[in-house]
């Protein structure tokens, strides 16, 4: 009970959306260390005693402000609309500003800013690329100056000039330090997203090698053995028919021999072309071995399948391919066409396609046979 109405209050909060819950943490978390260091500061400005209170609330105003805008920016979506959601950089430049400005307040607690403003800075590790840090650094250091320089103008005996100058020298070295880790950082992060999407290109590579046929880009005969293993668990599950056709090329032979093996991958790429188009878009092709291909027509009784290979066969039949040299070849297909007999393992239902296809064969050829 207690920790779903937590989960709520998240949800609340974060929203449920995965990218933005991820952004809006980061902001939380900013937001927590903007209020963990607002009471810092008005410890820092009582110790310091020296009346600056109205500029102290207005700075706290402003920076609680400042925050729930941002929160609210994103929250609300709005950011979207921005090349960069995060808000990142207006973030820690405002943060940045808060810190400088509290600089200002702090009195002899100022050096406990400095840590704060490298937590600041070490926000942009997980966004910024290399140049957005090093210019909020600049931003940083330029900022942190004037503050330093205006102050030891104004006020110094709180506020040394010789002590500045070494806190600005230190600022010096610490800010482009940090600019550096985070630029090696976002080269790391570019490294490894490219990497992810290599492996991506590469998986998608293999799976389209173990499942295409390569010369026809048909499913390969591991692939159509897995699609008829589901078919029929679907076939038994819903109790409907399938049927499956074993269709060879006719005298291919004679295609390689008189035109050459180039002309014939021609032939077997144009009859896949027409043959998957002549059936219906649920209906399957797949090259099952040499000049062999095998149809699986799913949830098909034998006349609506019979109809829809005697269209591919006539396709095949009226299918003239160009094999260079102003020379073209036609091909005719042979077919043994069977309805799967619920409760046969499908070898059995292959055979038989098989066997007709051999009769078709021996009949004549250009021709389907059923059974
Ligand atoms: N070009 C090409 N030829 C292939 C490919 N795979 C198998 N073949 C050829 O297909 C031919 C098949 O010939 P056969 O099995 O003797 O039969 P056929 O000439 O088609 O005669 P029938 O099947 O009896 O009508 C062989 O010459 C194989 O080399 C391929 O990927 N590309």
């Amino acid at each position: 009970m207690a920790m779903s109405s937590i989960r709520r209050l998240g949800d609340l909060w974060l929203g449920t959306e995965p990218t933005l819950r991820l952004r809006l943490r980061q902001t939380s978390l900013a937001m927590a260390l903007m209020c963990l260091s607002i009471p810092l500061l008005h410890y820092a400005v009582d110790l310091a005693n020296d009346g600056g209170r109205p500029l102290l609330w207005a700075w706290t105003a402003v920076s609680l402000g400042g925050m729930a805008l941002v929160y609210a920016a994103i929250r609300s979506g709005w950011s979207l609309r921005l090349a960069d959601p995060s808000l990142t950089v207006v973030q820690i430049a405002f943060a940045i500003a808060a810190a400088a400005t509290g600089y200002a307040q702090a009195g002899p607690l100022r050096g406990a800013v400095f840590p704060v403003l490298t937590l600041i800075l070490m926000f942009g590790m997980f966004q910024l690329r290399a140049r957005g840090a090093y210019v909020l650094s600049l931003f940083a250091l330029t900022l942190f100056g004037m503050v330093m320089a205006y102050m030891a103008g104004r006020r110094p005996a709180a506020y040394p000039p010789a002590v500045e100058i070494g806190h600005f020298l230190m600022l010096a070295c610490m800010l482009p330090a940090i600019a550096t880790l985070t630029a090696r950082l976002s080269r790391i992060r570019r490294r490894l997203s490219d990497q992810r999407e290599e492996l991506a290109r590469a998986l998608a590579q293999l799976q389209a090698i173990a499942t295409r046929d390569e010369l026809t880009g048909l499913p390969n005969r591991r692939q159509m053995q897995a699609l008829m293993d589901q078919e029929l668990l679907r076939s038994q599950r819903h109790s409907h028919d399938f049927c499956v056709a074993i269709l060879d090329l006719d005298h291919f032979k004679r295609v390689n021999d008189e035109h050459g093996h180039a002309a014939g991958d021609e032939v077997l790429r144009a009859f896949a072309r027409t043959g998957q188009a002549a059936l219906r878009a649920t209906d399957v092709l797949a090259r099952w071995g040499g000049e062999e291909f095998l149809v699986l027509l799913p949830d098909t009784s034998m006349p609506p399948a019979l109809a829809g290979m005697e269209r591919l066969r006539q396709h095949i039949a009226a299918l003239r391919t160009d094999v260079g040299d102003g020379a073209s070849v036609m091909v005719t297909v042979s077919i043994g066409l069977t309805g799967h007999r619920r409760g046969d393992p499908l070898a059995e239902t292959l055979e038989r396609a098989d066997r007709l296809l051999y009769q078709a064969k021996s009949e004549g050829r250009d021709r389907i046979c059923i059974g």
